[in-house]
């Protein structure tokens, strides 16, 4: 089978609050590089993904054209473009770009929908992603909890032990159809309260297509809070990313 294009759309237009930085998370050092290189240069290497379109904060599509995509190289980079306020705005604007070229495309495509803020992601995880979408049409990288989850009342008590073995813990890459999550998405911006923390969830709840959960890693952590800076510059000499 002929591959499909695939288009990555990395979010980084979030403000870092649970970090607490002056600097926002995305241009936050790790080893010397910011924290967006690493997930853009994984991209630029892939086989598997053909362009990348970025989405940045207010204001700041110059700064990261300049220092980011030139300075670095990212020549897959296709589009910089503004996100919104929350992470589903900003997902839904990097969708647009795609919305837009659908019209004149007859062929399907892939998208891969990625947090800046997780570093480790990698090309065997988007190899699984890539068998994933093709075979399923949407799928998300995770990986089965080595921990007991428990669901609480709103009291703070423990409310259900859902069973482990069923458990995921899902990340990013998010895979979709193109045509799916476009819809799945149009369908749920036009909603009044939309509260959903991850793409799959527009899919679910929308489309009611069910999302396949292909192996991530425990290494592709979100950076999230003060001490995962530690954990990754740990993981960045581990594997030599530099
Ligand atoms: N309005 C937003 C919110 C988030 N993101 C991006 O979505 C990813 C996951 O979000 P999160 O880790 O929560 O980042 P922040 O929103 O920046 O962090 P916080 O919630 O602590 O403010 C990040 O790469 C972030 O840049 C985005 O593009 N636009
Ligand atoms: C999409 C995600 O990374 C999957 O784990 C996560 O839900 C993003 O959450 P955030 O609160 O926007 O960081």
């Amino acid at each position: 089978m002929e591959k499909k294009h695939c288009a990555a759309i990395v979010l980084a237009g979030g403000q870092g609050k649970r970090m607490g930085t002056k600097i926002q998370k995305q241009y936050l050092d790790i080893s010397g590089k910011p924290l967006i290189y690493y997930s853009l240069h994984v991209f630029e290497q892939s086989q598997i993904i053909d362009e990348v379109i970025l989405v940045v904060g207010s204001g700041e599509i110059e700064y990261v054209q300049e220092n980011i995509v030139d300075f670095y190289h990212f020549n897959k980079v296709s589009r910089i473009v503004e996100g919104g306020k929350e992470r589903y705005d900003s997902v839904w604007n990097g969708l647009q770009i795609l919305k837009e070229r659908r019209k004149s495309e007859k062929e399907e495509s892939f998208v891969f929908i990625h947090d800046c803020a997780r570093p480790f992601v990698n090309e065997e995880m988007l190899e699984r992603a890539y068998e994933g979408v093709e075979k399923y049409r949407a799928c998300v990288v995770g990986v089965p909890s080595k921990d007991t989850v428990k669901l609480s009342d709103r009291n703070g008590f423990a409310a259900s032990t859902p069973e482990r073995d069923r458990v995921w813990i899902v990340q990013t890459p998010q895979v979709f159809e193109s045509s799916l999550i476009i819809e799945a998405y149009s369908r749920m911006m036009k909603e009044e309260h939309i509260q959903v923390t991850d793409d799959a969830m527009a899919v679910e709840q929308q489309m009611h297509v069910p999302v396949k959960l292909v192996m991530g890693s425990y290494e592709n952590i979100k950076i999230t809070t003060a001490g995962d800076l530690d954990i990754a510059e740990i993981f960045v000499k581990k594997y030599k990313f530099l």
